[in-house]
């Protein structure tokens, strides 16, 4: 350490203790006050900011804070050291801040600074407060003990540019098997995106490792602290492509300090709303017939059954048919429950039409029939004879049931099934859609993109209860939803607030995904929405980075490229055998890899079959590892097995990707997006093995970042 460190590090040590024992001092202070269980309602409120204090203090008693920015607002005498952390703490004494929630208006200084001796300005609830930055330093504090301090600007130093020496330190660590935050690196084109106003359907297209689905958790915690008096945890919701997922990326918001948000597939969630009236067909087989070699794969074109009926026609078409249901559903005669009584249909239409309007239609029918038979009771209420009055009752009950069984009482199912039976000419269904929908339909089972439809249909004739609706919605992986499906999230949410995150270089669910964003867009007011782009990438060396913009290249047109962060490694590793080594070599660059100081791997296969068979073959030999499935719940680290579509959003400290072959990846684009989805997991070794001749999207000949020699 020179001089200079030295007293750097001295100097925040000193200031770290004082705030330590602050910590204790409240923490154990509140520990100590008994908890309050009785009724008085002040003393319940009371209670209820000690308990948020007990926990905010026990975070940040092992890591106070994680970063340090000198700043002197303009029209005061010198720089003033603002200290960032996951939760703000007081002085109790004074009321000076001692850290600043990373949350807070001035904090964003801290992210949006990017260098320069101009001023530098915020937003803060009493308008723009400028300044001048003297000192950026970050801190890296564990179980209250200052383990690094390293300044990535100084104004009085020869560089003025913020340095990434920090962020490269943090890359360079190894993952283990869950996300983390990362509020003590949020680079500025982030913090963009989490502090974004709240009622905007936010879309942002991100490459591969740009941080879109870290940046996505922030932006919730952010909004919790932001807009505390108007969102509630458990009306947010984030909506990840598979359980796993949601597993892999649950430890982030406790990180951050927030609970209770829910996460969930857009799958589980319909089901629920829908009462589980239908069932899901097996996705692994759907995810098997999309992703099976080759020819074997059928067309991906708009009359692909996911795009056809995740289309906004098809809403409009569904839309035809309610409105036509709508007009013809009151029956069209007069309702007589016994001789000499009669209700006219030009009351039932006006009670049900005009009355009745502004609710949806089956509450709508509801009340209509409620109001027929109070009807009928005040036509009762004229029969004296009891006898008479008894038996006129259970004659109008009766007719009553038949008059309704022209009115049927339709579920989404129920109505939703016509559209295929070919009566129905509005919704126009092709007749190979149609014909394999109505096969599933038999057996109550459903496939994704019948969900859209289903729930659409569902708040059409039943309405959106308000405690159903969300404060905010994330999609991650949103390039593999539908328009329709976000359409009718958009129904379930308050004031269109969203972050709608995706990449659509990773499309390879383009069977059902969009692939553009405007088709998102479209449905949002224009100044209800705003765009974002991430293009650098933090998850991985620049040479795998390289690597697979090189795949993406070779099979998309106008590909969005990943920049990549200075952090170089390890060349990108491509080694051909015969196919009769297949199994050798792929348990030789195993054993290698394991040898290394990756702690998790994952054994890419192109097919689920080809993982399952590897798996078995791998713990033949010794080789613990997991495989996973598509019916996989939990993410365990260590060795994954694993088909390459399901590596999406995950990602490892080496990847080895085996059947790098051209009969595995074809010079297609759906192969090529498969291909570079796998090798982007990738944080800082990627191998490729290719037992036979060498998929065309590899570019082995770039000496500067792949070698061919093997070592083993
Ligand atoms: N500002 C940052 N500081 C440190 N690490 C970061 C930063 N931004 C992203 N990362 C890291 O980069 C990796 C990728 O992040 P994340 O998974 O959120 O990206 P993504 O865009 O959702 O990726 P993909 O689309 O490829 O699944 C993670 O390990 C994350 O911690």
């Amino acid at each position: 350490m020179d001089t200079e460190t030295q007293s750097a590090y001295q100097e925040e040590l000193q200031r770290l203790e004082r705030t330590n024992v602050e910590i204790d001092k409240q923490l154990k202070r509140l520990r100590e006050t008994p908890v309050y269980y009785g009724p008085d309602l002040t003393e319940q409120a009371l209670e209820a900011q000690r308990e948020h204090g007990r926990h905010n203090l026990a975070k940040a008693i092992d890591e106070a804070y994680f970063g340090r920015l000198d700043f002197q607002e303009s029209g005061t005498a010198s720089p003033a050291p603002l200290y960032i952390g996951k939760t703000g703490v007081e002085d109790e004494r004074t009321g000076q801040l001692l850290v600043i929630d990373w949350r807070a208006p001035v904090a964003s200084l801290f992210y949006s600074f990017t260098g320069g001796l101009d001023a530098a300005s915020y937003d803060s609830p009493d308008g723009l407060i400028e300044g001048l930055v003297y000192l950026k330093r970050n801190l890296v504090v564990r179980k209250q003990i200052l383990q690094r301090v390293v300044d990535t600007y100084d104004r009085e130093a020869d560089s003025l540019a913020v340095g990434d020496e920090f962020l490269l330190y943090r890359l360079g660590e190894n993952k283990d098997n869950k996300l983390r935050d990362i509020v003590s690196t949020i680079q500025a084109e982030q913090d963009r995106i989490i502090r974004a106003a709240k009622n905007t359907a936010l879309i942002i297209q991100g490459v591969a490792g740009s941080g879109k689905t870290t940046v996505a958790l922030h932006r919730l915690a952010f909004m919790l602290y932001q807009y505390r008096e108007q969102v509630r945890a458990e009306r947010m919701i984030i909506f990840a492509p598979n359980s796993m997922f949601l597993d892999y990326i649950s430890g982030v918001l406790p990180e951050l300090g927030v609970g209770n948000i829910q996460q969930n597939t857009f799958t589980d969630w319909v089901l629920d709303v829908l009462d589980h009236e239908v069932k899901l067909a097996d996705p692994a087989m759907t995810l098997q017939t999309w992703f099976s070699l080759g020819s074997a794969r059928p067309v991906v074109d708009d009359n692909a059954p996911g795009r056809w009926k995740g289309a906004v026609a098809f809403q409009h078409a569904i839309d035809a048919r309610l409105s036509e249901f709508e007009k013809t559903y009151v029956p069209s005669d007069d309702f007589i429950p016994w001789e000499g009584a009669r209700l006219k249909l030009a009351m039932i239409r006006e009670w049900f039409f005009v009355e009745n309007k502004h609710y949806p239609l089956i509450k709508r029918r509801e009340r209509v029939v409620a109001r027929i038979k109070r009807w009928m009771e005040m036509q009762l209420d004229k029969v004296w004879e009891q006898t008479k009055k008894k038996e006129l009752k259970k004659k109008g009950a009766q007719r009553l049931r038949t008059y309704l069984t022209g009115w049927p009482e339709h579920t989404a199912f129920t109505f939703y099934k016509q559209l295929f039976d070919g009566k129905d000419s509005a919704s126009n269904v092709p007749g190979p859609i149609a014909a394999a929908s109505l096969k599933r339909f038999k057996k109550k089972e459903v496939e994704l993109e019948d969900l859209a439809p289903l729930l659409y249909i569902h708040a059409r004739l039943n309405g959106v209860p308000s405690e159903q609706l969300f404060d905010h919605v994330v999609i991650d992986e949103a390039q593999d939803f539908s328009p329709f499906q976000v359409a009718v999230l958009d129904m379930y949410t308050r004031n269109h607030s969203f972050t709608i995150l995706g990449d659509l270089s990773q499309g390879i669910h383009a069977y059902q995904g969009i692939h553009d964003w405007k088709e998102f867009s479209s449905l949002f007011e224009a100044n209800g929405t705003a765009y974002f782009e991430l293009d650098r990438s933090y998850r991985s060396t620049m040479e795998i980075i390289q690597f697979a913009n090189a795949v993406l290249e070779r099979g998309v047109d106008n590909p969005l490229l990943a920049v990549p962060v200075f952090r170089s490694g390890n060349k990108v590793r491509v080694l051909q055998a015969a196919p009769a080594q297949r199994f050798a070599q792929i348990a030789q660059a195993l054993t290698a890899l394991e040898s290394g100081s990756a702690s998790t791997i994952a054994v890419v296969t192109r097919t689920e079959r080809q993982a399952q068979e590897l798996h078995e073959q791998l713990t033949a030999a010794g080789h613990e590892a997991n495989l996973i499935t598509a019916h996989q719940r939990v993410y365990r680290g260590g060795i994954s097995v694993l088909p390459v579509y399901l590596t999406k959003g995950l990602e490892f400290d080496a990847v080895l990707l085996v059947d790098a072959t051209a009969k595995h990846y074809e010079a297609s684009l759906m192969d090529a997006k498969l291909l570079y989805v796998g090798c982007t997991r990738a944080l800082h070794e990627l191998w490729l093995l290719a037992p036979g001749e060498l998929s065309p999207l590899v570019a082995a000949d770039n000496p500067d970042i792949v070698t061919t020699v093997s070592p083993f």
